[in-house]
């Protein structure tokens, strides 16, 4: 009997997502056994539906949390940027790894070997995309492009977007470069140009409530500012009642040096075409670590609600029969 058993779907991305946060118990205590055990998901099943049109909460994480809660597994891993903004009851996120480059990045076919970055993609190009997020952001600010749906594994829509029927793609840099294709990137794409999704490159635990024991593990490898941000992040989605159903991005982090250290937040609500945005950026400098990203993302909420985040959510919501 291994000491933890970690449960995850069966992607390549999951499956290093897992292994990592195995290695990261394994570090704390070399005598510790520790497992990975692959479980389906009905993300996984459905391949040929958009994801925003399936409307379902926790389509990659369902059917992971019963086994958690039935007790055949110790914890989950998830990327932070697939877990919905409430748990099932009984369960908690205990942990996350330190985040990842929360950028997207643009992926392109051989018809664009000139382009190095997104105001160079000719006019009618088709960029993949399966996120309402990062269409309607292109939408908005690269009209020229084309964002067309794309869907699969990281590895199968990487190869869909060198392939015949797009020209590019837009996909998450952690993604990419986890999977081991940072060679594979043409652009970074500015934050400015592109607010990633809430949670994006951060790595999330899972576990029972009331498993002492596990939570004390995580407890030891949890890095403190990614929970303190991405927590912040999923205030702001709980409270905009934003799923995959609305365009909407926030990203909070740190920047600069330790000594003087600026708590930046960037958050976005648009309609499916991009042509009305709310959105705010907000800086606090302090010392390391200081500011509350809780209290920022407080800050932001009112200031998209003063924008009319609301009415715009409510607008999508809507269209789509929400
Ligand atoms: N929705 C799929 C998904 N979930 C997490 C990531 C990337 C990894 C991360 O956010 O850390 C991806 C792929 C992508 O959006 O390109």
């Amino acid at each position: 009997m291994a000491d933890f058993v970690i449960g995850t779907r069966g992607s390549g991305l999951a499956l290093w997502q897992a292994h990592a946060v195995a290695d990261a118990l394994r570090a704390q205590d070399p005598a510790r056994e520790v497992d990975v055990r692959v479980i389906k998901t009905t993300g996984d099943r459905i391949l040929d539906v958009p994801l925003s049109k399936i409307g379902d909460k926790g389509l990659f994480t369902k059917e992971i949390e019963a086994q958690l809660l039935a007790g055949e597994i110790d914890m989950c891993v998830h990327s932070m940027k697939d877990v919905p903004s409430a748990l099932p009851e009984g369960c908690v996120l205990a942990a996350m790894l330190p985040r990842a480059d929360a950028r997207d990045a643009l992926v392109c076919g051989p018809r664009l070997d000139q382009v190095e970055c997104l105001a160079d993609v000719p006019e009618g190009a088709r960029i993949g995309t399966g996120s309402l997020r990062r269409a309607a952001q292109l939408r908005a600010r690269y009209p020229q492009l084309v964002p067309s749906e794309i869907r699969g594994n990281l590895d199968t829509r990487l190869a869909k977007a060198e392939g015949a029927d797009y020209e590019g793609a837009v996909l998450a840099v952690s993604g990419i470069v986890r999977m081991g294709w940072e060679d594979r990137i043409r652009a970074y794409i500015p934050v400015e140009d592109m607010i990633p999704a809430v949670g994006q490159g951060a790595v999330g635990i899972e576990a029972r409530i009331d498993d002492e024991r596990t939570l004390a593990a995580l407890a030891e490898i949890s890095h403190a500012p990614t929970m303190a941000c991405v927590n912040a992040e999923r205030i702001i989605l709980s409270r905009l009642e934003g799923g995959c159903q609305v365009p909407l991005g926030a990203y909070i982090r740190w920047e600069g040096p330790a000594d003087e250290q600026t708590l930046v937040l960037d958050a976005f609500v648009a309609s499916l075409d991009g042509s009305e945005m709310a959105r705010v950026h907000l800086e606090r400098v302090g010392a390391a670590g200081q500011g509350d990203p809780a209290e920022v993302a407080e800050m932001a909420l009112e200031a998209l609600c003063e924008q009319g985040a609301c009415e715009i959510m409510g607008r999508v919501k809507a269209s789509v029969g929400l």
